[in-house]
């Protein structure tokens, strides 16, 4: 959570108790008012209550000594380096700046006496501070009471500075609990009061351990704090969507049967479970918000095809939109297929159709005359307008921004909302972010599926990968080429993805071999990975467009390139378009070295599992929620002070808690929230 303060409208900005030029500063900090400053906890805190002997310092710890400088030089040896001579009753000590300003040279004269607080090291003139923090006292000046805590803070705000306006802060605002005894004590959780002002002073005798591992009851207090805050305005979400009004859709079952029965497959248990789940939801008279989650190649799409038809068959129009052009058109030709042959029309809407083509889509999709429409980011822009949208479905929902998401509902009116996302979301997450949805898993794979190999295998054995490519593809199977990401440049990407089709149509010159890439038009696109899909082609090289929802059950076996570049839940993506069919399947994972150390810890997850939720809940460990929910895409406000994963227990505990505050006490919850949102409507709008 970005506290609610960067959640304010400019103009209340103006309405700031700080001076212009100390308001722009916390601004960039996400503070506006003083009950911001309050809730602006320490990163960390320093030990400066002790002043140790050089002597006697302990090694690779930070610490505080104090002493006279007895030397200042610059040395150009191996880099331009100021390095002084510090002595105290006990011994000697090196203090070493690089980057250093010339009036430091000055300021450090000999003569002089400096605090430093540092770590100490053994370097190869003895005991030695490289770029300490340094302050110049004088002789017996004061050493500090208590742990000093240290601020996020940001250029030209010192810590001084910022101590002073918390302490204000801290005189100023209001301290009393939002939550009574009765929720407190049987979580053992102190006074707010007291915890704030435990962590923003704490105590000469405070275990500075607890308050760095943030597991001191001072900080736990916080933590539920947060988390309850997130919990409530979850559930008032959660409330008000149940308060809204939409079109109750009861199963009609006459195209779902007519459906069910020309499939060629039964459906799962779990995809019969999710749909019951879904049913119900579209049945009640306010609008549907549900995630629906499962693994790659689970079968979402006849799940969504079945939701589409429940609210067709109550006289409502349904959309399906989804992220890259592959994956609507790829949406578009199934659902033709199942739905054409029951009297239905689905129209598709891309940004790269030919006008004409577009118009009468749009004509077909405002006059009801289609049923369904299915689109990429075309389908929420302001031309497209539907007779009566009943049901907004959206795949790969994380890949859509929470506007988009908004744009496409107010397509009709209080629409139900189905979101599919084949990246699962770990149970904490869930729990926290994701707690106003319902959610739907579909666990189980259709039968059938052999398990994919994964392989990981360095760029040196590239020739054994060409082999193995070769003869998958002469046995009648067929293969994908993913090429490297470049990140940085999407020209070099298309380049290098151009030279790799280039080199593997030279390397395989009795084997059809197809390109397919993002700058491509959509009609070269669709018509390549049709002909892939057809057997035409037998090697695919692509770039990551092939990453979701691709679906050719014949393809068995998948060499991506420069593996260590890939993101976890992009691989765990990539490697599920194989091992769709019966054939055994096979991923090889094609690795430069020397491979970073994360880059190696991802290559170890995916190959030693082939679960997506066990993936998603390491990708979660290794990259933190901001970066695993794209938080910077979206603006998701996150939380500043509970860690999801290493506070699972007050999340529970949270969770259970809302739910009775809002029951029995929502004076409370307004409280609270009032003072952990200030007014801000909610943590995550999804
Ligand atoms: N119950 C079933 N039995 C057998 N095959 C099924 C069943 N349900 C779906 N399939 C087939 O499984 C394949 C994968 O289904 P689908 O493309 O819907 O997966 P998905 O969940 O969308 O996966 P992804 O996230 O990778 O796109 C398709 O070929 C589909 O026809």
């Amino acid at each position: 959570m970005t506290t609610a303060a960067s959640k304010k409208p400019k103009n209340e900005a103006s309405a700031s108790p700080f001076p212009p030029a100390l308001q722009t500063k916390l601004a960039k900090l996400g503070l506006h008012t003083a009950h911001d400053l309050l809730l602006h906890l320490p990163l960390r805190y320093q030990d400066e209550t002790r002043i140790h002997s050089i002597a006697n310092a302990s090694l690779g710890q930070a610490i505080q000594v104090e002493g006279e400088i007895i030397d200042t030089t610059v040395q150009y040896r191996p880099r331009r380096t100021l390095v002084c001579r510090v002595e105290d009753d006990s011994g000697m000590m090196t203090l070493r700046f690089l980057n250093f300003y010339p009036s430091q040279i000055k300021q450090l004269a000999p003569g002089k006496r400096v605090r430093l607080f540092g770590e100490m090291r053994h370097g190869f003139f003895g005991m030695e501070m490289v770029h300490p923090q340094y302050r110049m006292v004088d002789e017996n000046a004061p050493v500090a009471e208590a742990l000093t805590p240290i601020y996020p803070t940001t250029a030209g705000l010192g810590q001084a500075s910022l101590r002073k306006l918390v302490q204000a802060s801290l005189a100023k605002c209001d301290l009393a609990d939002t939550l009574p005894h009765d929720v407190l004590q049987p979580l053992g959780l102190p006074a707010f009061a007291e915890s704030i002002a435990y962590l923003h002073q704490p105590p000469p005798d405070a275990p500075i351990e607890l308050l760095a591992e943030r597991t001191h009851p001072s900080w736990q207090r916080l933590k539920f704090d947060e988390l309850l805050a997130q919990q409530l305005s979850m559930h008032q979400h959660y409330r008000r969507r149940r308060a809204q009004s939409a079109a109750p859709m009861p199963p009609r079952q006459r195209l779902t049967r007519a459906l069910l029965a020309a499939l060629p497959f039964p459906l799962t248990r779990a995809q019969q479970h999710v749909m019951t789940e879904i049913a119900s939801d579209l049945t009640k008279p306010h609008p549907m918000q549900r995630l629906l989650q499962g693994d790659v190649g689970s079968g979402k799409t006849i799940v969504a095809a079945l939701a589409a038809l429940q609210a067709i068959e109550n006289g409502f129009q349904a959309a399906i939109m989804a992220p890259t052009e592959i994956l609507a058109e790829q949406h578009y030709q199934k659902l033709s297929a199942w739905l054409g042959p029951l009297g239905l029309r689905v129209v598709w809407l891309a940004a790269s159709l030919p006008k004409k083509e577009k118009q009468a889509a749009l004509t077909a999709v405002a006059e009801g005359e289609a049923q369904l429409a299915i689109g990429t980011h075309a389908l929420f822009q302001e031309q497209v307008v539907f007779r009566n949208l009943g049901l907004a479905i959206i795949d790969e929902q994380h890949r859509f921004g929470v506007h988009q998401r908004l744009a496409l509902r107010q397509k009709g009116a209080q629409p139900h909302q189905l979101m599919m996302s084949a990246t699962p979301i770990p149970r904490t997450l869930s729990m926290s972010y994701y707690a106003d949805l319902d959610v739907s898993v579909i666990d189980e794979l259709p039968p059938g599926r052999t398990p994919v190999v994964t392989k990981l295998v360095s760029d040196r054995r590239r020739d054994e990968v060409v082999a193995r490519v070769r003869e998958a593809c002469l046995s009648g199977r067929q293969a994908y080429w993913v090429c490297p990401l470049i990140e940085e440049s999407e020209t070099l990407q298309l380049k290098t993805a151009v030279e790799t089709f280039e080199t593997l149509t030279a390397t395989f010159p009795e084997l059809k071999v197809g390109l397919v890439h993002g700058r491509l038009h959509a009609r070269d696109k669709a018509a390549t990975m049709a002909a892939f899909k057809a057997g035409e082609i037998q090697l695919l090289v692509a770039t990551t467009v092939i990453e979701v929802g691709v679906d050719v059950p014949n393809a068995s076996l998948m060499v991506i390139e420069h593996a260590e570049r890939f993101g976890l839940s992009q691989l765990h993506q990539l490697r599920g378009r194989v091992g769709r069919g019966a054939a055994k399947s096979a991923c090889i994972l094609l690795y430069q070295t020397p491979l970073s150390e994360t880059a190696r810890a991802r290559l170890k997850i995916i190959y030693e599992n082939s679960d997506g939720f066990e993936i998603a809940r390491q990708d979660l460990l290794l990259r933190g929620p901001g970066e695993f929910l794209g938080a910077r895409q979206s603006g998701v406000p996150l939380l500043h002070i509970a860690d999801i994963e290493q506070d699972q227990g007050l999340l529970e505990a949270a969770r259970r808690i809302a739910e009775k505050i809002i029951a029995e006490q929502p004076e409370v919850a307004e409280r609270h929230l009032q003072r952990w949102l200030a007014g801000a409507e909610q943590y995550l709008k999804v």
